[in-house]
């Protein structure tokens, strides 16, 4: 035991796994790769590569709610780039957020765990899935999942006619309701990553003559045998060090299979570069087609977010901790060290309100309230899943970081992040480069599809009618700082054309990537079948956000975690 704090983690150089052979090849640790791994481990018998393009990043610090959640942070595991124009938003270009870091995004996120509405899986069933239905995914989402009791709150979504939901992970959970959320914070208010969930250093110690963990390792492609023979077998994944200056290459042998977890923009990316992509775009990087497979990096899918802010006094929002004088930030330290509480202790986001279009007016302002909270199980799967969820934050959830700062970091921001559930809405993931250490280029066709707009406007309308209704309850909201209409007394009476105006200007991706490899057959730009097997190939499953085939109606990071551990129970059948 090495002082202060114990053997370090198990992090092994790719050059460690040069020329070694392995059951399991795992691409990406992210929030489902660690999850899968540490199934896969399990078995003394079994060997398994896990190779990360990130860090291990092993600290106390990256398990502080509040300051893990900063994805400004430099040491935090995030990284950003531009995505390509935003061709239905001005052309603006929003920010692309990924975690590279083990346990991927659920080291970085805001830390809600909802599985989504069980109508979800009902709907994944419907599309001709039905080994995916709620019924049949239930076991591997409670098999991950343990809850702490926490208390719960509301607000004045209830004087407007919305229900508490007491449970949104709950089967019946009603789809219209605002709901206190789960979280994955622990007893100890810290947060729990896959990485600490699944494979914490006494795990990865323990397994260590099994389990070989590369970190800083990026994959360049995977190398397949029976081209000629039409029969295509993953036999040798190739990789190298993150650090770009390193030229060398490494390879390890696949016996069994190979798992891409790279995550909705990893995965793709991982693929194309190994020839297995749409033909047009391999051919015009130079990449030799192994497989043509035009559903690889199409059909990206995000919930489209609209935030809504408004200036309230500094004591009520995060700018609070950033702007306070060095003594309090200190005594806020300590608060943490000593009793786990304090501002430091609270996830980001701990409330929301979902709503079917159904069950709103016209104008989206006001609640039927003859239409039942949930529709009766008979209904088809899609009239059960909410449309819209609203995200109160203390932070002006901008994705503007240069506007963030320049107008909003040093006054009190409250916003609510107005979210499109079940966009139509679809774009791309593409190479920019066969430089493996290039992001790839990231489409997010927000709004492309005109339908997803009635819903943007229903979702910031009724953001802007709580914003009156919060005021009027005493919440000391002091003016809307994003969108100013016309007629600041009336939500209901704001023009179409000024709302469509500010949705354009403001849209912009919630982070929850999905489908880009979707579990659908080949002719309907499906990539993966009901097994997580990518079409065509012999031994390679995806296992990650991308496989959904359609995007579920709340946060991802447990959808991930279940995929994972049917992903775990389809290879050892096999
Ligand atoms: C800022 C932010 C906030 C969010 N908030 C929430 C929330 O509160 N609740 C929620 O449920 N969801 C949230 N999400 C979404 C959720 O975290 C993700 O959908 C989920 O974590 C994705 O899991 P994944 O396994 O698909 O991919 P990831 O977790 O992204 O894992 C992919 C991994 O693959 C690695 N990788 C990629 N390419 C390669 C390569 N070539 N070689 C080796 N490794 C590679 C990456 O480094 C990464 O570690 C948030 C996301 C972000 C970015």
């Amino acid at each position: 035991m090495r002082w202060p704090f114990g053997d370090q983690y198990p992090e092994r150089r790719p050059e460690e796994a040069h020329a070694r052979s392995y059951d399991y090849v795992v691409i990406g640790a992210g929030t489902a790769g660690c999850a899968l791994a540490s199934r896969l481990s399990e078995d003394p018998n079994v060997t398994v590569l896990v190779l990360e393009r990130g860090p291990a990043n092993d600290t106390w610090m990256s398990r502080i709610p509040l300051a893990s959640s900063n994805i400004l942070r430099a040491d935090g595991g995030a990284t950003s780039w531009n995505c390509e124009p935003m061709r239905a938003c001005d052309d603006r270009r929003s920010l692309v957020f990924r975690a590279e870091v083990m346990g991927g995004g659920s080291r970085i996120n805001s830390m809600v765990y909802t599985r989504g509405s069980a109508a979800d899986y009902d709907d994944w069933a419907a599309l001709g899935h039905p080994d995916w239905s709620y019924e049949k995914v239930l076991p591997y989402f409670v098999r991950s999942e343990k809850t702490l009791d926490q208390p719960k709150f509301t607000d004045c979504a209830e004087a407007m006619g919305f229900i508490r939901i007491s449970d949104t992970n709950a089967p019946d959970a009603p789809a219209d309701g605002v709901a206190t959320l789960d979280t994955t914070v622990s007893e100890n208010n810290q947060r729990v990553s896959t990485f600490d969930a699944f494979l914490p250093r006494e795990v990865a110690l323990s397994r260590e003559k099994t389990l070989t963990i590369c970190t800083k390792t990026i994959v360049s492609r995977i190398k397949f045998s029976g081209q000629e023979k039409g029969d295509l077998r993953a036999e040798e994944v190739i990789f190298k060090s993150a650090d770009p200056k390193a030229k060398e290459l490494f390879t390890a042998k696949v016996k069994k299979e190979v798992i891409v977890c790279s995550g909705s923009l990893g995965s793709p990316q991982v693929l194309m570069l190994s020839g297995i992509g749409p033909r047009a775009h391999l051919e015009e990087h130079g990449i030799e087609v192994v497989r043509d497979l035009p559903g690889v990096g199409s059909n990206l899918t995000d919930h489209i977010g609209i935030p809504v802010a408004w200036e309230v006094p500094l004591k009520e929002s995060l700018a609070m901790v950033s702007t306070s004088p060095m003594l309090q930030g200190v005594v806020e330290f300590f608060k943490y060290l000593f009793f786990r509480t304090g501002v430091l202790a609270i996830p980001i986001q701990t409330l929301s309100l979902f709503v079917r279009m159904t069950s709103l007016s016209a104008d989206g302002t006001e609640l039927h309230r003859d239409v039942p909270h949930q529709a009766p199980q008979s209904d088809p799967p899609r009239s059960r899943i909410p449309d819209i969820e609203l995200m109160p934050l203390a932070t002006s959830a901008m994705d503007n970081i240069e506007e963030h700062f320049r107008r909003f970091s040093k006054i009190g921001v409250f916003s609510i992040l107005a979210t499109v559930l079940q966009p139509a809405s679809r774009g791309t993931v593409r190479l920019a480069s066969t430089n493996l250490h290039d992001k790839p280029a990231v489409e997010f066709g927000i709004l492309s599809a005109p339908s997803d707009l009635p819903t943007a406007r229903a979702a910031v309308r009724l953001s802007l009618k709580l914003g009156d209704a919060m005021k009027a309850a005493g919440f000391p909201i002091l003016r809307n700082l994003t969108f100013n209409p016309a007629s600041q007394e009336d939500s209901a009476a704001q023009s179409t054309e000024e709302l469509d105006k500010f949705i354009r200007e403001r849209a912009r991706t919630t982070y929850h990537y999905a489908c880009s490899c979707r579990m659908a057959p080949e002719d309907n730009l499906g990539v993966v079948d009901d097994k997580l097997r990518v079409h065509g190939l012999r031994n390679v499953r995806v296992c990650d956000t991308s496989v959904f085939p359609k995007i579920t109606s709340s946060h991802l990071q447990a959808p991930a975690v279940m995929v994972a551990e049917r992903c775990a129970e389809f290879a050892k059948e096999s």
